[in-house]
C-alpha cells in the first residue's frame, strides 16, 4: 500500500555557518542567474559560452548551464511536451538558484518557452539576480542558419512538437536584456555584453 504522508513533509531546514554573503566575499563576486531564452538557433549557446569566456578573463567564477548538455544527464527524462519542458526549466531554475548562492554567475540557456516557467524560475531569486536576456531572432534566420537539421525534419514532419514550428514560443514581456535582430551577425554581442555587465559588475 502506498504511503498518505506528502512527499515532502517531515523535513527541515538546516543552515550552514557559511553562507552566500562570505562566499561571495571570498570569490569578490555576486552570485547571480543569467538566464538566455530564445529559439533553436537563435544562438544561446553561442552566446552563454562567449559570456563566459569574457568573465572567466575578467576572474569572475561563472557556469554554464545548456539545454542540450543537461538533457544528457540530469534531464534525459524529459522530452519535449509541455510539462516536460516545464519540469526540465524547474530543475534548471532550482539548480541555478544553487549556483547563484554558491556565489557563482550562472549562465542558464535554454529555449524556456514558456512565460510561466521563466518566472517561476525568476520567482526563486532575489531582486536583481535574475538577468533575463532575450535572443530575439526571427524564425527565418534561425531556420536558415538550422545548424543541427533539425529545422528540416520538423518541417518534413520527422519531429513533432519542434518549438517555432508547431509548438509555442512565449516571448518574455519584461526581460532585463533585449537582443533584436533579423541579420544579426556580430559575435561580439557588443549591446548584450554592455548591458550585462552594467548589471554583474
Ligand atoms: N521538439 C523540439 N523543440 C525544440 N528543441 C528541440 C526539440 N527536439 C530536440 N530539440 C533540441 O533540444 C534543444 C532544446 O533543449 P531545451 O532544454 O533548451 O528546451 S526547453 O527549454 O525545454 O524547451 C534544442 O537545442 P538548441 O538548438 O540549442 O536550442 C534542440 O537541439
Ligand atoms: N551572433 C551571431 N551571428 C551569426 N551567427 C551566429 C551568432 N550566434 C550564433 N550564431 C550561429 O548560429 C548557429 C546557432 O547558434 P547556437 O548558439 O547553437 O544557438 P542555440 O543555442 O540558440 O540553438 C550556430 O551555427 C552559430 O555559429
Amino acid at each position: 500500500m502506498s504511503s498518505t504522508v506528502p512527499k515532502s513533509s517531515n523535513i527541515f531546514w538546516h543552515d550552514c555557518p557559511v553562507g552566500k554573503t562570505d562566499r561571495q566575499n571570498l570569490l569578490k563576486q555576486k552570485g547571480c542567474v543569467v538566464w538566455i531564452t530564445g529559439l533553436s538557433g537563435s544562438g544561446k549557446s553561442t552566446l552563454a559560452c562567449t559570456l563566459g569566456r569574457e568573465l572567466h578573463t575578467r576572474g569572475k567564477l561563472a557556469y554554464v548551464l545548456d539545454g542540450d548538455n543537461l538533457r544528457h544527464g540530469l534531464n534525459k527524462d524529459l522530452g519535449f511536451a509541455a510539462e516536460d519542458r516545464a519540469e526540465n526549466i524547474r530543475r534548471v531554475g532550482e539548480v541555478a538558484k544553487l549556483f547563484a548562492d554558491a556565489g557563482l554567475v550562472c549562465i542558464a540557456s535554454f529555449i524556456s518557452p514558456y512565460r510561466r516557467d521563466r518566472e517561476s524560475c525568476r520567482a526563486l531569486l532575489s531582486d536583481g539576480s535574475f538577468i533575463e536576456v532575450f535572443l530575439n531572432m526571427s524564425l527565418e534566420l534561425c531556420e536558415a542558419r538550422d545548424p543541427k537539421g533539425l529545422y528540416k525534419l520538423a518541417r518534413a514532419g520527422k519531429i513533432k512538437g519542434f518549438t517555432g514550428i508547431d509548438d509555442p514560443y512565449e516571448a518574455p514581456l519584461n526581460c532585463e536584456v533585449h537582443h533584436h535582430g533579423v541579420h544579426a551577425k556580430c559575435y561580439h554581442f557588443r549591446m548584450v555584453k554592455c548591458a550585462l555587465f552594467k548589471v554583474l559588475m
